[in-house]
């Protein structure tokens, strides 16, 4: 008796390792392609499209691009240049650009993200296509950049956008991946919950601007490997993918998109220019940088734990 609630409590203090799902690939090369964004939207999509063939040539099989890639970033912008994703073919030119383009240089492609129109409502939406070219997965942004740091940036994305609902995690050809837009890098328990939800990597597309980028860009980026140690250490890469900078521009980017590697190292990154950045990733470091730092056995679940609300509900 004594010893199977000692075995409990050591249990709820220290549960066993959920295992990571094995990935369909050991290696591959991820390219963030930090690209210009002008007015123009046909300019805009014909320039991604150079920058995706340029980066599969390269050897990339997963290419990743920025948030809001086909418009200027600002809220009279976003119902303008808005596309409707569902219906796909001329009513979305840019995903239909991404699907062709992923189907015919076989790779996947995580898109960014593009102002969707769904009805009369406006997301800021990241779609995800297989090699095959389909629509793996469509994630919307769940947190709404709206701050005022006063003297330096107000902006209020829910001025103009809705946000999403559903945290984004799918498997692709080149492992489980979780998606968050920008904003929602701040927000630690979403990436807890890819963790938790076995993600390999997590993808988020942003655009940083000159005040919080300096600041924060990269601390969060690396501080979403940090949280996660708690449940699932050292067992994910991050890349985020920012436009590069247009100086004149209404929002003026702070570019840096950057791969961070499974024990927080920053293995790729950029200045602000435009840039294709090819990095290595190698899962086979997962399972062997969790072995590195014992944490698991030293965390204290009998005070705190994760609430994986979505699990729960569907229980
Ligand atoms: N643009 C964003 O969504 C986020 C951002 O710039 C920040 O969090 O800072």
């Amino acid at each position: 008796m004594a010893s199977s609630s000692a075995s409990m409590a050591e249990q709820a203090r220290a549960p066993p390792a959920l295992p990571l799902p094995a990935p369909p690939v050991d290696k591959f090369m991820i390219a963030l392609c930090q690209i210009t964004v002008t007015p123009d939207k046909e300019r805009n999509i014909a320039h991604a499209r150079s920058k995706i063939q340029e980066a599969a040539a390269k050897g990339a099989k997963l290419v990743l691009l920025p948030e809001i890639w086909n418009s200027p970033y600002s809220n009279d912008c976003f119902p303008v240049y808005a596309e409707d994703i569902d219906a796909g073919g001329d009513a979305s030119p840019s995903t239909t650009m991404l699907s062709q383009l992923s189907r015919n240089l076989n790779i996947t492609i995580v898109g960014g993200s593009i102002p969707e129109r769904s009805g009369d409502r406006i997301f800021n939406t990241c779609c995800v296509f297989g090699t095959d070219g389909n629509l793996k997965a469509k994630h919307r942004k769940i947190h709404l950049f709206d701050i005022d740091i006063p003297g330096k940036i107000t902006f209020m994305e829910s001025k103009t956008l809705t946000a999403g609902e559903t945290p984004t995690i799918v498997d692709t050809e080149v492992g489980r991946i979780g998606i968050g837009i920008c904003y929602d890098l701040r927000f630690q328990e979403l990436a807890m919950i890819y963790a938790a939800r076995g993600a390999h990597l997590l993808c988020y597309p942003g655009a940083f601007n000159m005040t919080t980028g300096p600041l924060h860009w990269e601390l969060l980026q690396r501080a979403r490997l940090g949280k996660m140690w708690e449940i699932y250490f050292e067992r994910l890469y991050v890349a985020t993918c920012s436009p590069a900078r247009e100086p004149g521009a209404g929002y003026v980017a702070w570019g840096h998109s950057t791969l961070v590697g499974p024990f927080g190292e920053v293995l790729a990154t950029t200045e602000h220019e435009e840039a294709i950045i090819l990095a290595e990733i190698d899962y086979s470091l997962l399972e062997l940088r969790r072995t590195s730092l014992p944490l698991l056995k030293q965390r204290r679940g009998d005070l705190y734990q994760l609430v994986d609300v979505k699990r729960l509900n569907s229980q």
